[in-house]
């Protein structure tokens, strides 16, 4: 049952017919029934040719028998054609059972030879999770042009063996790219209710990618709702009646998103579950049990016609794109900062009108002029019960004074257990970052810093794991699948929080004789579910950890300030990010769509060729990069980024990863702007991935781009941080362990303890030693961009300076919002000297 792997184009040079590992295919594992797996064989792979088809042919090559299962129907074999996890792959899981009755072939999988078969697998309980190819599909399955899945019952529109019907990889419509938000045309969130899954700016891209040359440009959307891991929230309002939203587009006016008595039009119901406890046009408990999830999950039985059904009520009050359990936390905090009496942010008039939307922005791509037009033709009337979208701001009015203590929220969705993936977690803890108008130092006897504490702690306690509030050093990791018997995790080895406690967690865990804030929790003990005696808000802990920024500064409209401290819960937000365990933290950037990233980073790595070495710039905390290592996909992996606040969440992944013995032999993480020495960054490469910021590339990296820099035959020519690095430290170190790693140089290498590259001391050995592979040029960049608009440019630039398209995949991170993440790639000629062809 061989197969070719045409996405998968071999390594240039590799001789044809050498056996190698296929980067497109991954291990051949064994799921029992309850979801155990097992690894029970790899794919054997040769480059070839065959029929001018460049790609792999490969066959399964069991590693070990498996034992056979109890029951001949217990167990089925997949072919992750692509690295991926869950129902959502269910075109790129290829399914071979062992039972005899499923062996006869049908249609869906007669491509791929007769033992495949598609099985039913369990549903997923959440979220609903759609993958649309709004374009025609290619022959050969892949995992950015899949096929159409509804996860929540995720196989039941593919043809039972032998039954007869369509292919599994033909698209199928998306019931939910509606978003069916009632707060739609109110929060600017969003500019699109339907079409979720092929906005306009996609037929222009589609139109745009035709004129290079490029046939099709698939689209692909993993889910309409519930796909936002990570929200940043504006708090705005009075203590007594706080907003927490989104902002308006083009100002700074906070419309409230997680308002438990707001009323949706058009007759579809209360916003909230009602237990009879409503006083004055509020509920007092009632949207606590929509919050609790358990209780709401056995009302709601599932089946409030969308994927939320667990947890109930959410249809009015909740945002649609958000993680529930991102919800959950923002309607308890809400619920705190009232009964708490924090006051919010009072925003100067100054700020406002600079209409730098900040939360806005960071949550959403602001809709472009064409879908504001189609957004206030799709707007829902406004009328009796529905507030004004302007009316709640005046209350911050004219007398805003820049007083006021809370001032965002930032809530990422983590995993409940190590080795979960959020977006598929219905019982994901968040981590909570509350983002204060106050300096880090602060008096104990400020009066301000007694109410946060106060929130904090309640929060802690009410929704907490439990325990008294200090920040853990010691976070839980993912298990090691394939651990080195000669090593355990050192403990240098643990996530070292990029900030110190400070004085905030000290103060927050004097207390810890009194762990239940009594008189503010009396309040709430009129819920059914929230009294003192009661168990946290559901079986598993809402907050995951709780950290305070620090941001007093009126006139800076970036969300996060400089200051931190960690007062609660782990330090660590492990997150499964296309087969690496990647430590999350609270300062550094990640993509707010987990699941769309998951899929970007299937096909980013059947783009680059194994054995590459790879610069990745703008790497964030390198979730790229290091998911192309722990494909074992990489011999050599330079990361730029410029956020320092990136380095230690990078790092601990990638000890992780050297503990799973994944580590490409050298890594080097660079503290630096992308544009600041492009041709340092890009030498001794082969393949290049970029991934910045809306405006795109600049200028210094273009050129560098464009013009091919001089012959290297030479090693790399000497820098200052290069010179200082921690390189000759690492290999001196008696296990190459992070104790090496110095981020105030602003760069990292760690070789792989086996490879030990030469180990030499000094700083001009460790140079050459990381340039001792063959120098080389980038014959190959990886572009993956926000920003449609500067993408256009970049490309102009690129296409003129040498460089061909070969394909481009629209994405939507963003569902609801007329935006684009594209997936480009180009490769060039670069002939044997290094120089560009
Ligand atoms: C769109 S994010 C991508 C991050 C990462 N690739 C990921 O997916 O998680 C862009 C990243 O580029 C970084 N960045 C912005 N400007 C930069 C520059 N001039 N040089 C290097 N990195 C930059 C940001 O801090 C951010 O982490």
């Amino acid at each position: 049952m061989a197969s070719i792997h045409k996405n998968a184009l071999p390594i240039p040079g590799w001789p044809i017919g050498r056996r190698t590992a296929c980067p497109a295919a991954a291990p051949l594992a064994t799921y029992t029934r309850s979801g155990r797996k097992r690894l029970a064989g790899r794919w054997n792979c040769v480059p070839t040719d065959e029929g001018g088809q460049v790609g792999w042919r490969g066959t399964p090559a069991s590693l070990s028998p498996s034992p056979p299962p109890k029951n001949a129907d217990e167990s089925v074999t997949l072919q992750r054609r692509q690295s991926g996890r869950g129902a959502q792959n269910m075109d790129r899981y290829h399914i071979r059972s062992t039972a005899p009755k499923q062996m006869s072939p049908g249609p869906a999988s007669a491509e791929l030879g007769p033992q495949h078969q598609h099985r039913q697998l369990q549903p997923l309980r959440y979220p609903t999770s759609t993958t649309v190819a709004a374009s025609p599909l290619p022959q050969q399955p892949h995992s950015a042009r899949s096929a159409g899945v509804e996860r929540r019952a995720p196989f039941a529109r593919v043809p039972d063996s032998g039954s007869g019907g369509s292919s599994p990889l033909q698209a199928i419509a998306d019931p939910h790219s509606e978003l069916g938000c009632a707060r739609f045309g109110l929060c600017s969130g969003c500019s699109l209710q339907d079409g979720l899954a092929a906005p306009p700016l996609y037929g222009e891209a589609k139109e745009f990618f035709q004129q290079l040359g490029l046939a099709e440009v698939p689209a692909v959307m993993y889910a309409a709702r519930g796909w936002r891991c990570r929200a940043k929230l504006a708090v705005r309002g009075s203590a007594g009646r706080p907003l927490i939203g989104l902002f308006k587009e083009g100002s700074h006016d906070c419309v409230d998103i997680v308002d438990p008595a707001f009323q949706p039009p058009c007759g579809t119901g209360p916003a909230i579950v009602d237990t009879g406890r409503r006083r004055g046009g509020r509920s007092d408990g009632g949207f606590m049990a929509a919050a609790g999830s358990n209780s709401a999950r056995d009302n709601n039985g599932g089946d409030n016609g969308g994927h939320l059904g667990w947890m109930g009520g959410d249809e009015a009050f909740s945002c649609r794109a958000h993680h529930p359990r991102i919800n959950q936390a923002a309607v308890l905090i809400k619920e705190l900062v009232t009964r708490l009496r924090i006051p919010p942010y009072n925003e100067p008039a100054l700020a406002k009108a600079r209409g730098g939307a900040a939360a806005a922005a960071a949550n959403h791509q602001p809709p472009s002029a064409r879908a504001s037009r189609r957004q206030r033709r799709q707007r829902p009337l406004e009328g009796p019960g529905l507030p004004h979208p302007g009316g709640p701001n005046q209350e911050t009015g004219p007398s805003a004074t820049a007083e006021g203590i809370l001032r965002y929220l930032q809530l990422t969705a983590v995993p409940s257990q190590p080795g979960n993936r959020a977006e598929e977690d219905p019982d994901a803890a968040v981590q909570v970052v509350l983002v204060l108008n106050l300096p880090a130092k602060c008096e104990r006897n400020d009066p301000r810093v007694t109410s946060v504490l106060r929130l904090c702690r309640t929060l802690w306690h009410l929704a907490g794991p439990g325990g008294p509030m200090v920040p853990a050093t010691d976070s839980p990791q993912p298990p090691l699948q394939s651990p080195s018997p000669s090593r355990s995790l050192s403990a240098s080895s643990r996530y070292k929080a990029p900030v110190r406690a400070g004085d905030w967690a000290v103060w927050g865990a004097e207390d810890k004789r009194a762990p239940r804030p009594q008189k503010a929790v009396a309040s709430l003990a009129l819920s059914p579910r929230m009294g003192p005696d009661t168990p946290p808000l559901s079986n598993t802990p809402l907050v995951h950890s709780i950290w305070l920024n620090f941001q007093p500064d009126a006139q800076r409209n970036t969300v996060l300030g400089e200051g931190w401290s960690h007062v609660a819960g782990p330090a660590a937000a492990w997150q499964d990010f296309g087969g690496v365990a990647a430590c999350v933290g609270p300062g550094s950037f990640v993509q707010a769509n987990y699941g769309a990233m998951q899929l970007v980073l299937e096909e980013i790595a059947s783009l680059v060729p194994y054995g590459s070495r790879v610069t990745e710039l703008h790497a964030g905390i390198g979730v790229i990069g290091l998911s192309l290592a722990a494909r074992r996909q990489v011999a050599a992996l330079r990361c730029v980024e410029v956020n320092p606040a990136a380095v230690e969440p990078f790092r601990a992944s990638l000890e992780l990863l050297r503990n799973r013995q994944q580590l490409p032999p050298v890594v080097e993480y660079l503290t630096a702007e992308a544009g600041s020495d492009p041709e340092r960054f890009l030498a001794d490469c082969n393949v290049v991935v970029v991934d910045p910021p809306r405006k795109g590339l600049g200028q210094s990296l273009l050129k560098a781009l464009t013009q091919p820099p001089p012959t290297l035959t030479a090693a790399v020519p000497p820098t200052s941080s290069f010179t200082d690095s921690m390189f000759a430290a690492a290999a001196a170190a008696p296990d190459h362990t992070s104790d090496a790693m110095d981020s105030r140089l602003g760069t990292l290498i760690l070789p792989k303890e086996e490879e030990a590259l030469t180990a030499q001391p000094d700083p001009g050995g460790a140079r050459e030693a990381s340039t001792t592979a063959k120098q080389g040029l980038p014959s190959r960049l990886v572009y993956l961009s926000c920003g449609f608009r500067a993408l256009q440019g970049d490309l102009a630039v690129l296409l003129a300076g040498g460089w061909r398209l070969r394909s481009a995949t629209a994405y939507m991170f963003f569902p609801g919002t007329n935006s684009l993440e594209t997936l480009v790639l180009l490769t060039r000629e670069v002939n044997e000297d290094g120089d560009g062809g």
